[in-house]
């Protein structure tokens, strides 16, 4: 109890007495009764050999998802060890739908209206599409909000995540984002918490793969993930960047990684909102050629 007291999981008011906080209310709701021991379990095995690993690395930044810290560790990287472990993945579900609670939508965040309007109102036409999406937590709060959206909303992921989805309002489809993007002609590709998970290689795989179905004149691509200041990264954004390090050679982008990173594909961004320095951001992308003409 008094470690728990020390790290503000609860507060001790006298000899032997102790009180809850936010913290420990917050252990006992999704974010923390489901995340914490999904994201220790995940984590710490690749975490607690990562000097081991990097010595052995030379201490080089990994930049190859088959060689991960977690891949030499356990012999698989995040997604697959999620796969063959049920209940981490429930887990890891509700974690991925609770984490933002109290947080603003992205769509409080960036004007949608930038989507809305010239969007083509017809009920068939692709609004929307979440790749890599999970079990459709952001859609739902799209739809929550805009019930009548110009056009579908789309959720892809992996087929054993999307098999069971049934949201109104919301066409849930199996892709995997390392194939060419069925969906063409979207007016946006939404991805949230995606490329963090993913080396540069692969996230130009995903971005190639979407480009491929873009409407260079209409589609934008929207991200949502840290922007990182250049000096003094928060201590929640650093050990995330050192997480997704360790999971799959991920990573959390500063600005000009995000520039480089688009800019290597033939993307731009057209803007880059954010509420609060602690938070997501929201980055704006549409193929370089055309970036004027959006
Ligand atoms: C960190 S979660 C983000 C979920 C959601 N976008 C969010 O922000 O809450 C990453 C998601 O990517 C999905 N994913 C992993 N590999 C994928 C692939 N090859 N194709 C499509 N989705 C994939 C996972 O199943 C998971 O739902």
């Amino acid at each position: 109890m008094r470690v728990m007291t020390s790290l503000g999981l609860c507060s001790s008011v006298e000899a032997e007495v102790y009180c809850p906080t936010d913290k420990s209310l917050a252990m006992t709701k999704p974010i923390g009764r489901d995340g914490v021991p999904c994201i220790y379990d995940l984590t710490l095995p690749a975490l607690s050999k990562l000097p081991e690993y990097l010595r052995l690395n030379n201490y080089v930044n990994p930049e190859e998802y088959s060689r991960s810290p977690m891949q030499w560790a356990v012999g698989k990287s995040q997604f697959e060890w999620l796969a063959e472990n049920k209940q981490h993945q429930f887990l890891f579900n509700s974690y991925m739908s609770s984490r933002r609670e109290g947080k603003p939508n992205w769509f409080d965040v960036y004007p949608l209206k930038r989507l809305i309007d010239g969007a083509i109102p017809l009920p068939d036409a692709a609004f929307l599409v979440d790749i890599g999406g999970n079990e459709g937590h952001d859609l739902g709060n799209l739809y929550a909000r805009y019930s009548r959206p110009p056009g579908r909303l789309i959720l892809q992921d992996l087929p054993k995540m999307v098999k069971n989805v049934d949201r109104q309002g919301i066409d849930a489809m199996a892709y995997s984002f390392l194939d060419p993007q069925p969906v063409k002609g979207a007016r946006a590709y939404y991805f949230r918490a995606i490329f963090h998970d993913w080396p540069d290689r692969i996230c130009q795989r995903i971005l190639l793969n979407t480009i491929s179905a873009m409407n260079a004149q209409y589609s934008r691509i929207i991200i949502v993930d840290f922007v990182l200041p250049d000096t003094n990264v928060p201590r929640m954004q650093s050990a995330m960047d050192i997480q997704m390090m360790s999971i799959g050679a991920g990573v959390e982008r500063s600005k000009k990684q995000w520039v480089d990173l688009l800019a290597s594909v033939g993307l731009k961004i057209n803007g880059i909102w954010n509420s609060n320095p602690a938070l997501e951001s929201v980055i704006e992308a549409v193929l370089m050629e055309d970036a004027e003409r959006l």
